[in-house]
């Protein structure tokens, strides 16, 4: 493909991820082992941090195993993973000559505003200030990396150059084996960033979409809604979860049914986005399930910690 501008040939050769969860850990993985790119992975919980490395490991391993690729990439690529403990913007960033950071941490519009908002104060353009965000606006967290100090810079020289380099760049869980990303500019996303944006994922060994930012992007708008009603339909007990999982995977040719699937992404992470839905919108339709909510509650989140609507041998 031909690029349309200069700035876009720029190469990604360092990044940093922040967020080692299921989504972090796997980008850490496409990115050291198709992009190539060295990068640190940064999470304030050590033993997360810890596990994420040891998962790496395992998923190199595993690749190596089934013959995906061969002893010495697996080795390469885990040569270019360090591990750091922080949010990445209490010295574990500063000074470092960051191309690209994607942030993939909880689904909190709040927790990412003030993360993009002192990411900006840490890293200069043109560093791209990338989000993994399911549904939270793009415009904001660009808004936010345009603040100092409290105050906007919306309009300057410098505040169009900070919010113009925040992208979303959305993939899917697993990382590894999903072969898409979703990429959604902000208002104030440069063509630049977009472009670069769009030639990492590919570069990632995925196929890239676009989405405008609008609540849910393409995936999660539609995807989020069916996931609400599946746990509905079981709450008003119409059918059992094996039922309702059934229907979507033999009469719908899904590789696997709802709730099966919230399990996977994380009941946490669907009711935050669930919830972003709904107030972004004001639509009710977008009200999370009461059982979503219950679930959250009693801390069955699925899969990461063994429970959810089904229940796991293997925790992360
Ligand atoms: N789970 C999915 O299927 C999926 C798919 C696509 C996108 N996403 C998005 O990716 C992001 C992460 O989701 P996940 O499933 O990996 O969640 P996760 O809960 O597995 O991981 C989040 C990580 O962020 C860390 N963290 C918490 N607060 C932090 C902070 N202030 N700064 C830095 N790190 C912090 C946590 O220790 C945790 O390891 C969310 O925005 C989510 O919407 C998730």
């Amino acid at each position: 493909m031909k690029l349309r501008h200069p700035d876009a040939a720029r190469q990604i050769s360092r990044a940093a991820i922040i967020g080692a969860g299921q989504m972090g850990l796997g980008i850490a993985y496409v990115t050291a082992l198709h992009a190539k790119v060295p990068l640190t992975l940064h999470d304030p919980s050590p033993s997360v941090l810890s596990s994420s490395l040891k998962r790496l490991d395992k998923l190199f391993e595993r690749d190596v195993e089934k013959a995906r690729i061969s002893r010495e990439e697996a080795e390469a690529a885990r040569a270019r993973i360090t591990g750091r403990q922080g949010d990445g913007t209490e010295g574990g960033l500063e000074g470092e000559d960051v191309d690209l950071v994607i942030e993939a941490i909880p689904e909190i519009p709040d927790l990412k505003i003030k993360l993009f908002s002192r990411l900006s104060a840490l890293l200069p353009p043109p560093t791209i200030l990338g989000s993994n965000t399911s549904s939270i606006s793009l415009t904001r967290l660009a808004a936010a990396a345009s603040r100092e100090e409290g105050q906007s810079l919306t309009n300057t020289n410098e505040g169009n150059a900070q919010a113009g380099r925040v992208v979303g760049i959305h993939f899917f869980n697993p990382v590894p084996q999903m072969k898409l990303v979703e990429v959604i500019p902000a208002l104030q996303t440069s063509p630049e960033t977009l472009e670069r944006a769009r030639e990492f994922g590919k570069a990632c060994g995925k196929e890239v979409t676009t989405s405008a930012d609008s609540p849910g992007f393409i995936a999660n708008a539609i995807l989020m809604p069916m996931i609400n009603e599946a746990i509905i339909v079981l709450e008003k007990g119409i059918a059992t979860k094996e039922d309702i999982d059934t229907t979507f995977r033999l009469g719908m040719a899904h590789p696997m049914g709802p709730l099966a699937l919230a399990d996977l992404i994380g009941l946490d992470t669907c009711l935050h986005i669930q919830r972003v839905l709904l107030q972004e919108t004001g639509d009710t339709k977008y009200r999370p399930a009461g059982l979503l909510v219950r679930m959250v509650d009693a801390g069955w989140v699925g899969r990461k910690v063994g429970k959810g609507f089904y229940e796991y041998d293997q925790v992360r």
